[in-house]
């Protein structure tokens, strides 16, 4: 553990946050807290001492506290000229459990201003490539760190993995398999190997949506635009060149008629409630998959050497490994020259606040070693 006296800012309590706030808590020499926001809310140690920290148990507690300072949202700007204060000698580091894409974007600042970040969230390693250059020169100039292994397969060692692969001077061929924990467990669910359903596709949605695995707005992972944003991240690691998750084509299952709801709380609101609709497009799916003795699944894929990036619906045979996924489980296959045919393999739950939060914690012990 650092020498350093380490100050720790935290954005978002929702699913992955509040497990996050719970597993930092028991940590034996947790960071000091000294900054928790949600949307409309900032707590606050006064400062210049930094003190007293945040209980770091949950929102409530931390939120009870008189000796905490007060306050509406504050701006990117604002929180790096708070979290940059810090007494001389001490380091901060800030964790976004939001997907807010303005807080990803401002990522750049925080780390030029020698502030580390660690995040589960996609938006600013998936966006346009110039903001990934952005982040990582930006750390390196500002002598800070970024980590964010729960952008990928949740706390499952996904981009630990590849990356180590790459830096040992292996070639990765090929990267396939199930990567959104919510499309797995809503196949899984409403397609299983083993019985018949008849769950209801947009029942399933719904449980997916309950059990959080999917992401705030829940059409983010029935259009693909998360599993094209994680196969952007792990293309960029191989060194791809991957403009944006736009630039390949990404299959949608949102129905047509629903496409165009607003994205707003309301939009998310009339989606779920008119989804029951069209719950026979994905029956007539699944059903004509059974016709042929398979069963479909959501799948993606990057071929290295003809820098391409699959995004979408296939039929599998029902004895294999992605047939048999349970649950919210991932599994993505590396394929290597050095492990040849037989791909380095990594399975288990994809989505979920407590994995999701162990992989954020576990990158923020990372940063604490390192700074
Ligand atoms: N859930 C999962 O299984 C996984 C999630 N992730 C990623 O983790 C992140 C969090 O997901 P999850 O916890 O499920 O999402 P939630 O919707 O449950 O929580 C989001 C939190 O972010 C806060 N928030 C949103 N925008 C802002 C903002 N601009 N400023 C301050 N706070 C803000 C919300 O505030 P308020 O409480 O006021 O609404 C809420 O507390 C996402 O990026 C997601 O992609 C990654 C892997 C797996
Ligand atoms: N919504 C995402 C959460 C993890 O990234 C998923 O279902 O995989
Ligand atoms: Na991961």
């Amino acid at each position: 553990m650092p020498s350093k006296q380490i100050y720790l800012g935290v954005i978002g309590v929702g699913g992955v946050g509040t497990s996050f706030l719970q597993q930092l808590s028991k940590l034996p020499s947790p960071p000091t807290l000294v900054l928790l926001a949600r949307s409309s809310q900032t707590l606050l140690s006064p400062a210049p001492a930094y003190s007293p920290a945040i209980p770091a148990g949950d929102w409530q507690t931390a939120s009870a506290n008189p000796s905490l300072t007060k306050s509406g949202a504050l701006s990117p700007s604002e929180i790096v000229s708070y979290l940059s204060s810090a007494p001389s000698g001490s380091r901060s580091v800030l964790v976004d459990n939001t997907s807010d894409p303005a807080l990803a974007s401002a990522y750049p600042q925080f780390l030029k201003a020698g502030i580390s970040v660690v995040t589960p969230n996609k938006k600013g390693f998936s966006s346009d490539l110039s903001l990934w250059k952005d982040i990582f020169a930006s750390a390196a100039s500002g002598g800070a760190l970024v980590y964010h292994e729960s952008t990928v397969g949740a706390g499952l060692p996904v981009l630990s993995t590849l990356r180590d692969l790459v830096a040992t001077g292996d070639q990765v061929t090929r990267i396939e398999g199930v990567f959104s924990g919510t499309l797995s467990f809503l196949f899984n669910t409403f397609a299983p190997v083993s019985a018949s359903s008849e769950a209801k596709w947009s029942d399933v949605v719904s449980q997916a949506k309950d059990l959080g695995y999917t992401e705030p707005d829940p059409r983010d992972d029935l259009n693909g635009m998360d599993v094209a944003r994680k196969l952007t991240i792990l293309a960029r690691i191989v060194g791809l060149q991957v403009q944006s998750p736009e630039s390949f084509p990404i299959e949608s299952l949102i129905p047509a008629e629903l496409a165009s709801l607003p994205g707003t709380a309301a939009g998310i609101q009339e989606f779920m409630t008119r989804l029951p609709e069209f719950d026979g497009q994905m029956t007539a799916l699944k059903e004509q998959a059974e016709k042929a003795g398979k069963v479909v699944r959501y799948v993606g894929s990057i071929d290295v050497a003809k820098n391409e990036v699959k995004v979408g619906l296939q039929q599998f045979d029902k004895d294999s490994a992605i047939a048999g996924l349970k649950g919210s489980d991932n599994i993505i296959s590396f394929y290597t020259q050095r492990y040849g045919s037989n791909p380095l393999i990594v399975q288990g739950a994809g989505a979920g606040g407590e994995v999701t939060a162990m992989g954020v914690l576990a990158d923020l012990n990372k940063v604490l070693e390192r700074l």
